[in-house]
């Protein structure tokens, strides 16, 4: 099909080489060329073409994605893959926007078993579960509890006559709930999306496991009932720990599925005038269409850039683990909760702006933006819900204000809190990104010192840290909000200098993408900064200016930005994402491919007529 002209055009201009950013997104040139390989392996092989998964319903789209995951897992396996990119690769190539029913499988289930089995159960559960000889799930979250673990209900008590532990599931509220890939007792019906996944009930009345079926890695328990705790008790945490570090990252991803989708079509829909007799602009000229997306284009490669990093330092805290070394747990732990909840969160907001500027065909499924937002939203509860997981960073940074009073060392991802902080000039409208993180990590400081005080204030007068936590979580999880962002600029602006160093020019056009990322998050927050007395009005009003300066630099680059992230379009499946830009055409022959308008309803003549013959 002809490209678009439009598109066309757009791909003429730019200032850097789009392949060689595909390549760094990708982590090198080889990369890119295996995902290319590996998504051809699924593109081309017949077995994962199917009806579009937009027109099936919940119990079609179940069955579909299950012979598809199938496929998946089989095709892996033929390929030999077990780099998890890669086989995600092969799995996104193959999903079409929706999770795999076996997602939980791999993610919830094997993860747990490597980190917290011992060698004997690896031998029996983690080798056949790798091989989906057995299928499993995480059955945690109950009917009246997810957030609150302390407070789950489901008892194993242990018999010591049969070295068994009975399972039950006391009450109603204790009923296993949400449980993800649980095709034993039922499933909880239908759900606002994660249609592709079964997530089940799970009662339990009187079930009997043997006793070795405690993974036995970190605590155990003795034929004579004897509990042994684990070195650490927390690593037991540490099955929640993994999806967590990954999500961040899964949020870059879905982020930048959307901006690609509503950037090109901004630059193919033409829409009223803005000098009369002149003709229509592409919408992506207009100011405020570009104030939606040049954010969110920005904001996809922060989070891109700090999701690789977080994955990275987990990898290595897990491995320091695995070796019986604790000291980054904490660490980790409150970098991936913080990670976790604010990307998440920023990309689900992220994906209904895309869809908004995509007008009346955003809202159609024809764009897939409603099926990435409806199956990404969910990962803002689930695996820890976004207040939930800023409480625990905001518990921690309570910590560290402590730590410095006493003149414990500050971890690594900290270390800024002990930084001072000073601005005396004033800003023009050319902010580099070195000053902007300088003023975002001053943002964090000022925050959680001043939500200490107060903190501390109430601990005082009550001598109860939960009451003095309690009181202030509106501003505890502020803090935490705070001191993410600081991270994400850190990681951007870290990664944009090394860019810099290896290739100038893709280096250029990032570090404008960081400074709109930098800008948007100072302003977001401008009070605290008058506030704190670090910028001024004038100061504000100039970065404003910059911010605006910056989208007429990114208007040119913006489709080849996009193009970098090099999603084909069987992987995008989205008609106004389409690389060529044949929207319209395409959309009137998908509606017309409508089952909804295959065969005769007969509705109509059912209840329409009826209303005729009443005379009206
Ligand atoms: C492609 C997308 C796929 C997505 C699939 C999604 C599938 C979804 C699956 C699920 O949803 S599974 C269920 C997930 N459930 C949760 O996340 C529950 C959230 N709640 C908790 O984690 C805990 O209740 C809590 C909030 C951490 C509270 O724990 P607790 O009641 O024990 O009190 P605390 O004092 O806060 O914590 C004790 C101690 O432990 C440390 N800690 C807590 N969590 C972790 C962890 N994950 N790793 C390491 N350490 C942890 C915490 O910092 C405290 O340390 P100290 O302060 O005592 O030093
Ligand atoms: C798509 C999806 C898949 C899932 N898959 C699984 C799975 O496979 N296995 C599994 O075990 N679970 C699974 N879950 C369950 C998930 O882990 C829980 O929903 C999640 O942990 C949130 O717990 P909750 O539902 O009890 O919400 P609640 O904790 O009841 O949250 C309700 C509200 O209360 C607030 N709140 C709760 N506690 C506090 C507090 N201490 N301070 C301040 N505010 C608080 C929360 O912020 C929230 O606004 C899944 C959930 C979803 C949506």
């Amino acid at each position: 099909m002809p490209m678009n002209p439009d598109l066309e055009k757009e791909r003429q201009g730019g200032t850097f080489d789009v392949e060689q950013l595909t390549h760094i997104l990708d982590g090198g040139r080889d990369k890119t060329l295996k995902r290319h390989f590996l998504e051809q392996e699924v593109l081309k092989d017949p077995v994962f073409r199917g009806p579009d998964t937009r027109f099936l319903s919940r119990e079609e789209l179940f069955g579909e994605l299950l012979r598809k995951h199938v496929a998946v897992i089989k095709k892996t396996q033929e390929l030999s893959i077990d780099d998890i990119n890669e086989a995600s690769t092969i799995y996104s190539a193959a999903m079409n926007n929706n999770v795999g029913p076996l997602t939980l499988h791999s993610v919830a289930f094997v993860a747990p078993l490597d980190l917290m089995a011992d060698d004997e159960q690896k031998k029996k559960w983690l080798i056949p579960a790798k091989k989906y000889e057995i299928i499993g799930c995480y059955a945690q979250t109950e009917l009246g509890h997810g957030s609150f673990i302390r407070g789950l209900e489901t008892r194993a008590d242990y018999d010591v006559n049969t070295q068994q532990f009975v399972l039950n599931t006391p009450t109603e509220t204790a009923i296993k709930w949400w449980v993800g890939g649980c095709v034993a007792v039922g499933d909880i019906g239908p759900k606002f999306g994660f249609g592709g996944v079964d997530n089940g009930y799970l009662c339990l009345n009187n079930v009997r496991i043997p006793r070795d079926n405690l993974l036995a890695k970190t605590g155990k328990v003795l034929e004579d009932g004897t509990y042994v705790k684990p070195e650490n008790p927390k690593v037991v945490y540490g099955s929640m720990l993994g999806i967590r570090a990954a999500l961040p990252k899964v949020g870059a991803y879905n982020l930048s599925k959307a901006v690609t989708i509503a950037i090109r079509y901004s630059c193919v829909r033409h829409q009223s005038e803005i000098k009369p007799g002149c003709g229509e602009p592409q919408v992506l000229d207009y100011q405020t269409q570009q104030h939606k997306l040049f954010p969110l284009l920005a904001t996809a490669y922060a989070f891109h850039t700090v999701g690789v990093w977080m994955l990275d330092f987990h990898s290595t805290v897990m491995n320091e683990i695995n070796e019986g070394h604790y000291h980054r747990l904490a660490e980790d732990h409150v970098l991936a909760a913080g990670l976790k909840a604010v990307i998440n969160w920023k990309t689900h907001e992220g994906i209904e702006i895309c869809r908004f500027s995509c007008g009346g065909h955003g809202y159609s499924l024809a764009s897939s933006l409603p099926v990435i937002y409806v199956n990404h939203v969910a990962n803002s509860t689930a695996e820890g819900e976004t207040v939930i997981l800023l409480l625990q960073t905001a518990v921690y940074l309570m910590k560290c204000v402590i730590d410095l009073e006493q003149g414990t060392p500050l971890d690594p991802s900290v270390a800024y809190l002990d930084q001072s902080f000073s601005k005396s000039e004033q800003w023009c409208s050319d902010v580099d990104m070195h000053s902007l993180l300088k003023a975002i990590q001053f943002r964090s400081k000022k925050f959680t010192e001043y939500v200490s005080s107060f903190v501390k204030k109430e601990l005082m007068a009550t001598g109860n840290q939960q009451l003095a936590f309690n009181k202030h979580k509106v501003i505890l999880v502020e803090c935490a909000k705070a001191h993410t962002e600081a991270v994400i600029m850190n990681a951007f602006v870290t990664k944009v200098d090394e860019i810099l160093q290896s290739n100038p020019s893709v280096g250029k056009v990032l570090s404008l993408l960081c400074q709109i990322y930098g800008v948007t998050e100072i302003l977001a927050h401008s009070g605290d900064y008058i506030q704190y007395e670090y910028l001024r009005k004038i100061d504000l009003d100039n970065i404003q200016d910059q911010l605006f300066k910056l989208y007429t630099y990114i208007r040119p680059e913006a489709v080849l930005l996009v193009d970098a992230f090099d999603f084909h379009d069987e992987v995008l499946k989205s008609i106004l994402g389409r690389y060529d830009g044949q929207v319209y055409e395409n959309m009137f022959k998908w509606a017309k491919a409508s089952p909804f308008n295959k065969q005769d309803q007969g509705t109509f003549r059912k209840y329409i007529q009826q209303l005729k013959q009443a005379k009206l």
